[in-house]
């Protein structure tokens, strides 16, 4: 079985409850309270240049050009397109840049940063693969559900099930499948581990982002 499919195997349970999160079931609906919704796309706008950096590392420590050239890719696309977004939203909503990373942010975050820095490039690649594929299923899902009209949040709908972001996602996935077929059991296994542990941090803030959660502090 490809790495890939073993480790999805091993979130779907994570995926599953995703999708009824609140969050996500009133995104579909429309009726997502705007405030919810300011505080997600405030705090993805930040972690969005997070991960835009992580994987411009990844790109950097590459064991070849393929990988290196498609991470480039990658970062850009968080830092520029997905980020495009994110401001096309703070204009209709009035909202200034001026947070800080409330707790599940910074969390995911600083977890991707600190296992770029210190784990191996298969490791580092595994727990970025999340951002992807969870997005892109949740994406196919809520566009396939399409239960309303004149979503305001049809725009974010559209990127993450679009078509651009499904040739990244099926990239992102193939790649990891490569360095997966040449490492050792031990490597593979830490893959998934890390696969499965951001893909728990991608619930968590949906979860922060409904419940609007702050440091107490
Ligand atoms: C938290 C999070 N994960 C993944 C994506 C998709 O890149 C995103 N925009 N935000």
């Amino acid at each position: 079985m490809k790495w890939s499919d073993h480790s999805w195997n091993a979130i779907e349970p994570i995926y599953n409850k995703i999708t009824t999160m609140p969050f996500i079931q009133e995104l579909a609906n429309g009726k997502l309270a705007t405030e919810k919704f300011k505080y997600y796309i405030g705090q993805d706008a930040l972690y969005l240049e997070q991960f835009g950096r992580v994987l411009a590392m990844i790109a950097a420590k590459a064991p070849n050009t393929e990988i290196a050239l498609a991470f480039i890719q990658f970062s850009q696309n968080a830092m520029v397109v997905e980020n495009t977004l994110h401001a096309s939203y703070f204009l209709d909503y009035n909202i200034t840049n001026n947070f800080i990373l409330q707790p599940a942010c910074h969390h995911y975050t600083h977890f991707l940063k600190s296992i770029v820095s210190f784990d191996s490039i298969e490791i580092a690649m595994a727990a970025v693969l999340p951002c992807f594929w969870i997005y892109k299923k949740v994406g196919d899902y809520l566009l396939n559900l399409k239960t309303v009209n004149n979503n305001p949040y049809q725009k974010w709908i559209n990127t993450y099930g679009g078509e651009d972001f499904a040739i990244s996602v099926t990239k992102a996935i193939r790649l990891c499948d490569e360095v997966a077929d040449i490492s050792n059991k031990k490597i593979k296994d830490q893959m998934t581990s890390v696969f499965y542990r951001a893909s728990i941090m991608e619930f968590e803030f949906w979860d922060a982002a409904y419940f609007m959660k702050q440091w107490s502090y």
